[in-house]
């Protein structure tokens, strides 16, 4: 589904990304780890074309990504959730799932303001849609509730459901429990695990959190000051000197 060649990014002097290369298929759940700057997020912002590649390749589904605009990059199955949550707060939780499924609708900004027939059917789909999501993450109770004061935890799920609204193929998944109790890290592993199983969705997973990591994920790989030092099942990649070494900075 994502084969990625030799990425480069560089800002300025800082090597943000450094020859990264590594694929990833249909249906799999990857972590990707590695240390404070370690480019895990510019990688993400290369997937969803956030951020311009100096050098390399990414193909997707057969398509070369980095020749695709940002904009449509949704409408090709990609979706992402942010490391500081990315919700609307004075919007309900339905409304913001909503916006995450806003590329399916086919309303045009005329039509949309006039408010013809066609456009409250697609808002009733969108709607329906929505609930349906907001039932499988188990958030319907909080459906009409604006974002903001609901608890940290709730959000979280809300930024998921966001992201699935989308239905994507590949979804991006920035620290998804960063901040998370750990009853609630293993509430959204089992979340995360049943929405996968469900909707046949390949997930890359950026988390500090290994425990959850080693716990979800077919394989992870590990960056390091923009390098891949490591790649393969989780337990190995744990027991890695090199990845050992840049968390602690000592050699193993
Ligand atoms: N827009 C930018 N301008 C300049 N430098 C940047 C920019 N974005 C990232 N960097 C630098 O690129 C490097 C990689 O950063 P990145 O945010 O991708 O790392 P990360 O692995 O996601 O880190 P964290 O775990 O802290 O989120 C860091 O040295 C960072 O300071």
């Amino acid at each position: 589904m994502l084969e990625v060649h030799d990425l480069t990014v560089r800002f300025g002097g800082i090597t943000a990304l450094d020859g990264v290369g590594f694929r990833v298929e249909r249906g799999e759940m990857v972590g990707l780890i590695g240390p404070n700057g370690a480019g895990k997020t510019t990688l993400f912002n290369c997937l969803t074309r956030r951020c311009a590649a100096g050098a390399g390749r990414i193909g997707y589904s057969g398509r070369d990504l980095l020749a695709v605009p940002p904009h449509a990059i949704a409408g090709l199955g990609i979706a992402r959730t942010f490391q500081n949550l990315g919700l609307f707060p004075r919007m309900s939780v339905r409304e913001n799932v909503m916006v995450g499924a806003h590329h399916h609708g086919r309303a045009g900004f005329l039509t949309a303001s006039l408010r013809l027939p066609a456009v409250r059917r697609e808002e009733a789909r969108l709607r329906a849609e929505a609930d349906e999501v907001l039932r499988r993450l188990e958030l319907t109770g909080v459906a009409d509730h604006p974002a903001a004061g609901l608890p940290f935890g709730t959000l979280k799920r809300v930024e998921l459901a966001r992201a699935m609204a989308a239905r994507p193929a590949l979804l991006l998944l920035d620290e998804p429990v960063n901040g998370l109790s750990s009853a609630e890290v293993g509430e959204f592993a089992d979340t995360l695990r049943a929405v996968r199983d469900d909707l046949e969705v390949t997930v890359i997973v950026v988390e500090h959190h290994m425990g959850f990591v080693m716990g979800v994920c077919d394989r992870v790989i590990c960056l390091d000051f923009g390098r891949k030092i490591a790649e393969g099942p989780p337990e190995e990649v744990q027991r890695d000197p090199a990845v050992i070494e840049a968390y602690l900075g000592t050699p193993a």
